[in-house]
């Protein structure tokens, strides 16, 4: 069974198009969202809820109808929004317990659960105190509690590691992970933070102008057809690259690249020993030899990029965020 499918939906805000023909499949698993701002995601996200109205299209939540079945699909999917939706004046444990009698759930029920829960997020030491003197990280968990409380077999996550400190990000990640890898729960992982989403998912959808532009496994999407080189000479680069190419291998420099660095891709039968055999007839020594790793930003950027320019600047900003994302969250 596939974790959603959506087929044709078209939804305006006035004269705003925020879906224009938006046609996806989902697998059950982890399944990261990625798109520029106003991209389409959080509509997409209230359309699989039930939350918005749409103009045409129809579609399917673990094999419940969008349009006719929302209380069912409302009780098999958990949600945690982006924005912060908590009560002054209630402890946490009164909060989650609250979440789930919204579900349903008999009080007695929610509230065993909602203990639960807390410990599982690692709140269980703050469930009695009130939630608006908790941390970002911890509203952000008390989010997670509430929308696991009625135990749903998909979990929509908007945003999940937003302002947060690198160890608070960190236990988002780690919790993310094991909710999909170890508890068999389907995750909709939306975040402008690829070492996030790559950090958690199987599989990513990249939106755009309120489309699809890219589906695919993570796995898939960054291993290269082509094998390319980042070579790094000591001296006299134009002299190797020349001999280099002279045995048919091409060559280019990156925008990012220093003065002595090159991309190389030997020819058809040749790999990495056609480097060494270049150095010993040029004598010229290399220092550095890397095989190009795609990672998840090229393959966002270029997805967009093939998109036409509408997104343009938005991709920029969030190339940016993605910079500064790999700056701040180390390795997870
Ligand atoms: N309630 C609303 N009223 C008017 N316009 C809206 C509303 N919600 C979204 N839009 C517009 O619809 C488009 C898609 O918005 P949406 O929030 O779905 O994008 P997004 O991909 O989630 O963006 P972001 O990453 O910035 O959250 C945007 O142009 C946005 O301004």
């Amino acid at each position: 069974m596939k974790a959603f499918e959506l087929e044709n939906l078209h939804k305006r805000y006035g004269k705003v198009v925020a879906l224009r023909g938006l046609t996806v499949e989902a697998p059950t698993g982890a399944i990261g969202l990625l798109g520029p701002n106003g991209a389409g995601k959080t509509t997409m996200i209230r359309a699989l809820l039930g939350l918005i109205t749409f103009e045409e299209g129809q579609g399917r939540v673990l094999g419940r109808d969008i349009r006719r079945e929302r209380l069912a699909i409302r009780e098999i999917v958990g949600f945690a929004p982006e924005d912060e939706c908590l009560f002054p004046g209630l402890q946490g444990v009164e909060f989650v317990c609250y979440a789930g009698e919204l579900c349903g759930m008999p009080r007695k029920d929610a509230l065993r659960r909602a203990h639960e829960m807390l410990d599982y997020v690692g709140l269980g030491e703050a469930r009695y105190r009130p939630v608006e003197g908790y941390s970002t990280g911890m509203k952000q968990r008390l989010k997670i509690a509430s929308a696991l409380v009625h135990d749903p077999k998909l979990l929509i996550l908007d945003e999940p590691t937003n302002g947060m400190d690198p160890e608070g990000r960190r236990e988002i990640l780690e919790l993310a992970r094991d909710l999909s890898r170890n508890k068999g729960m389907s995750l909709l992982f939306s975040s402008h933070l690829l070492p996030d989403v790559e950090a958690v998912c199987d599989h990513v959808l990249v939106m755009g102008g309120g489309r699809l532009l890219l589906s695919g496994s993570i796995a898939e999407l960054t291993r290269r057809e082509r094998i390319r080189y980042v070579v790094k000479v000591k001296s006299h680069v134009a002299e190797y690259r020349r001999a280099l190419e002279a045995l048919g291998a091409t060559t280019e420099t990156r925008e990012d690249q220093g003065r002595d660095e090159f991309l190389a891709e030997p020819p058809a039968g040749r790999d990495v020993e056609i480097f060494w055999e270049t150095a010993r007839g040029t004598g010229i020594q290399v220092r550095r030899l890397q095989r190009e790793r795609t990672t998840l930003e090229q393959v966002f950027l270029q997805a967009v990029a093939d998109a036409g320019s509408p997104n343009a600047n938005e991709a920029k900003t969030a190339e940016v965020e993605t910079e500064f994302a790999a700056e701040s969250v180390g390795a997870v």
